[in-house]
């Protein structure tokens, strides 16, 4: 049970050091490792607060997956039209309550992160958190903001990661924004330019588009998504085009206020010929990449080996890495040491981690293998394993064998007169190992998953295919006949 102050203004106020058994550095996917187990331990858990709130809970609650798969779904209803025209049905989107939706929105998030805090914070004797920005002293201590300082037993640093702003004048300016503050514009912006071709800005380009605002996204690259397989990004780009409007191979240069408006800018831009185009703007999103958040924690300074992206080392079991070895029992999880900054991710981290700590002489190794992801954009993205260039590297081109399956050329597929969709699937031709899966269209979040189960379980692709029903005629057949089409040892038929 806790005996220390309670919280980080009494704490500075008596300057006293904790000393609990296990310390946490961010309250994200760091907040569940507070398991029963914890129950009679004391803990802390420290929290900066995240964005202009300085909200608790972590990007994916406050800022990231949640909120914008709650605007991305409103957006997908407000391009009804289009795909009822192809069905012979007329139909209209009449009007999109911006304020209405985004209080909704956050009315939500807003009363689970406050919830969150509340109970960490109140209603739990054990744990102690510290609402301010920490630095480590070394691999088991930190120090508050206001001095408070804990040494802990056991650590774990999970402090996430932040939007990267590129370096052109302009960045500081009101119209300016990250994923971090966009969710909450007070009205819809009539003309927005979306910096960005990964992932964040595919799925604003298609949240701002679907409701209705005029969107110009910027890529410095040809083409969009220049992670996922090559023929998806290349389709992907074609049809993001015809959505809203794309500008390649263009840089921005950057953005001006306009003459005493808060609410409108102009963004200057240079393609790759030279050619400068003034857009004039109401918001400019800009969704570049995200850093690991080491520099805040002072990593680097406590003796923490980093990548050169800013990440923390870790190994196979999440232990941190100082010279070249594992420190027991200082973990890291999450966006701050992770090579893909997905919840999921962080999640099973954050279960291997927990056992962990737990069981120390028994440590789990987290999953790397087949780890799937989902760009909820339009159409929507999601891809598994390796692209069809990493796999010719992986296994040689002779054995590397793929098959596309349009959406367009199954039953369900006819009845949505599917034009856009796209499985891909990619095998070893010699024994059916499944390499990848990479699919465009409606729900591929959901499609892929068949895929992400035979890879997990080490299932070839003809026993995935044969080896179970596949319901008629379910769009999931897209799936099923992707896998047939593969050149692979055929097996056992149910
Ligand atoms: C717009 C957007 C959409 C996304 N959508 C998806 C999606 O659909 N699916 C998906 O899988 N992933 C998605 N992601 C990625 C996902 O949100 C992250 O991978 C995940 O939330 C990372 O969790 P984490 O626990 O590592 O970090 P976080 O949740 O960011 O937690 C880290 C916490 O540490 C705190 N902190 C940092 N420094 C300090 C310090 N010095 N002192 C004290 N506290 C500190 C921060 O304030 C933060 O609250 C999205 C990300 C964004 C930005
Ligand atoms: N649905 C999801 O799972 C989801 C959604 C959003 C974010 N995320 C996670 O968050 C991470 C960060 O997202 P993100 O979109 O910010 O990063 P990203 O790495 O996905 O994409 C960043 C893009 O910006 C481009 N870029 C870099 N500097 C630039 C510059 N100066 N000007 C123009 N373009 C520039 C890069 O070439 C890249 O294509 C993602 O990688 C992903 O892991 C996941």
């Amino acid at each position: 049970m806790s005996t220390a102050p309670r919280s980080s203004e009494e704490t500075a106020a008596t300057s006293t050091t904790l000393t609990p058994e296990l310390a946490i550095i961010g309250s994200g996917s760091g907040n569940s490792l507070i398991t029963p187990f914890w129950d009679d331990k004391h803990v802390v858990l420290a929290e900066k607060g995240l964005g202009p709130d300085a909200v608790f809970g972590g990007t994916c609650l406050n800022v990231g997956c949640i909120p914008t798969k709650m605007f991305v779904r409103p957006a997908e209803i407000a391009r009804g039209p289009e795909e009822a025209a192809r069905l012979d049905v007329v139909q209209r989107t009449e009007s999109v309550d911006w304020p209405a939706m985004r209080d909704r929105i956050f009315s939500r998030v807003d009363a689970i992160s406050a919830g969150g805090r509340r109970y960490r914070d109140e209603e739990l004797e054990h744990v102690d958190l510290l609402s301010e920005p920490v630095r480590l002293t070394g691999p088991r201590s930190f120090v508050g903001e206001t001095g408070a300082q804990v040494e802990a037993e056991r650590m774990v640093i999970a402090a996430g990661s932040r939007p990267v702003l590129p370096e052109v004048p302009g960045m500081d300016l009101p119209q300016v924004h990250t994923s971090d503050t966009v969710m909450r514009l007070d009205e819809q912006p009539r003309r927005v330019l979306i910096v960005g071709s990964g992932f964040v800005a595919c799925e604003f380009a298609a949240i701002f588009s679907g409701l209705g605002s005029e969107v110009v996204q910027l890529a410095r690259t040809e083409r969009l998504m220049r992670t996922a397989d090559d023929e998806i990004s290349v389709a992907y780009t074609a049809e993001a085009a015809r959505h809203w409007r794309l500008r390649t191979s263009t840089a921005l240069e950057s953005v001006v206020a306009a003459d005493g408006d808060d609410s409108a800018a102009t963004a200057r831009l240079r393609d790759a010929d030279g050619a400068v185009e003034e857009l004039d703007v109401d918001v400019v999103l800009v969704a570049v990449g995200r850093r690991p958040n080491t520099d805040l924690i002072g990593a680097a300074e406590a003796g923490l080996d980093l990548h050169d992206d800013g990440r923390l080392v870790v190994d196979a079991h999440q232990r941190v890495v100082a010279g070249g070895e594992p420190v027991e029992g200082v973990y890291a999880l999450g966006d701050i040491s992770s090579d893909h900054q997905l919840k999921h991710v962080a999640n099973h981290q954050a279960r291997v981690v927990a056992h962990n700590l737990e069981h120390p002489g028994d440590l789990r190794r987290s999953r790397t293998e087949a780890i799937p992801s989902a760009v909820f954009t339009h159409p929507e993205l999601a891809q598994v394993g390796l692209t069809e260039p990493e796999a010719v590297v992986a296994i040689g081109s002779e054995h590397v064998t793929t098959k596309v399956q349009d959406y367009g050329d199954t039953a369900y597929g006819w009845a949505m007169e599917d034009q856009v969709g796209l499985y891909k699937v990619i095998a070893d031709r010699r024994d059916g190992r499944l390499l990848g899966a990479h699919v465009m269209g409606h729900q591929a979040s959901l499609l892929i998953q068949p895929v992400v189960q035979a890879m997990s379980g080490g299932q070839d692709a003809h026993t995935a295919a044969r080896g179970q029903y596949w319901i008629h005629p379910a769009l999931m057949e897209v799936a099923e006949n992707a896998l047939l089409g593969l050149d692979v040892p055929v097996g056992e038929e149910l």
